[in-house]
């Protein structure tokens, strides 16, 4: 069980913040279970300890030994050096899961030699609130308890699909990225209420209930988003105007296309860092 478990995040930015919110906001894991290592920002460790009363640390001054579960949420390209650095430390209890986006666990094995389980979660920064949708595959070495604390931990920040890892990078694409097209998209429909003269708090108000009514919806009835989307279409009414206007201005394929382009960038950041490594 995950509050009788020891955390340490390896990379202490937006993402290892977002799951340390909302993992120590869930009742049963305390603060001083989760550590957070970083590379050299002293300022940033001691705003994490300030705030979430976990530990933080640098780098160089990381103990496994009393660590069960090893997060790494560095930047991908960052991967291959912080495993090597990882790898004369890791003993046979730890559990490796891994939030980058693209690096396999394929990878992540052959680096650190050892059959250790390794786990990639894919979570997004709703993961802030408990709101996160978060995707996770299983590596060569890892048992049904392994998948179950690393989908209790997925649990604690908002809700879990275990997943192909070859179904991982458009998992991303819609996911792990999905927060920030709705927030683009909030972003201009606040634009034009502020443009009309409407005060820009009142806007992002209405434009972002709106998202969450409509995500509640389709998450709350048995309805798709098409049958919904129908049903909000009065025959010439103000609705069809604004979906002629999303379908002339290429609105869906916009968003094909914002999907395609990060599952895209997650297959090219894996072909990237993947280096064969030097044992
Ligand atoms: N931001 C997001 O919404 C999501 C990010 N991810 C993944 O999470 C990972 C981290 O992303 P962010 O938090 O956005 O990046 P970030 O740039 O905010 O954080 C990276 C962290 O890694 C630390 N770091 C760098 N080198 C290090 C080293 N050698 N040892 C220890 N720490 C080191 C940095 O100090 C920093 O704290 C990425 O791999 C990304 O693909 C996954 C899902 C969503
Ligand atoms: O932008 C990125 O690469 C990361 C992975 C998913 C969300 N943020």
């Amino acid at each position: 069980m995950l509050k009788y478990r020891n955390i340490t995040f390896i990379g202490a930015g937006s993402m290892a913040e977002a799951m340390i919110s909302g993992l120590i906001n869930k009742e049963g894991i305390a603060p001083n279970q989760i550590t957070a290592a970083n590379h050299s920002n002293i300022q940033r460790r001691i705003e994490l300890i300030d705030k979430y009363e976990i530990n933080a640390v640098s780098f160089d001054e990381v103990s496994l030994n009393n660590t069960d579960m090893i997060i790494l949420a560095v930047k991908p390209k960052q991967a291959e050096l912080v495993l090597q650095q990882l790898k004369p430390n890791l003993q046979d209890h730890h559990i490796i899961l891994s939030v980058l986006a693209g690096i396999s666990t394929g990878f992540m094995e052959e680096i650190i030699t050892k059959e250790l389980p390794v786990i990639r979660v894919m979570p997004n920064t709703s993961s802030m609130i408990g709101e996160s949708i978060t995707g996770i595959s299983a590596g060569k070495y890892v048992n049904k308890d392994h998948l179950d604390l690393a989908q209790e931990l997925s649990e604690a920040i908002g809700k879990v699909k275990v997943i192909s890892e070859k179904h991982m990078d458009v998992f991303t694409g819609i996911a792990g990225s999905g927060p920030a097209y709705f927030y683009y998209l909030l972003e201009h429909m606040e634009e034009v209420a502020v443009e009309k003269g409407m005060d820009r708090e009142i806007a992002r108000d209405i434009a972002a209930q709106t998202l969450y009514g409509a995500s509640k919806m389709v998450i709350e009835t048995s309805n798709s988003p098409e049958e919904l989307r129908k049903k909000v279409t009065s025959p010439n009414g103000t609705t069809a105007a604004g979906l002629l206007a999303l379908d002339e201005n290429g609105g869906g394929k916009a968003i094909e296309a914002a999907v395609e382009n990060a599952a895209k960038r997650s297959k090219t950041l894996r072909e990237e860092f993947e280096k064969v490594p030097v044992r």
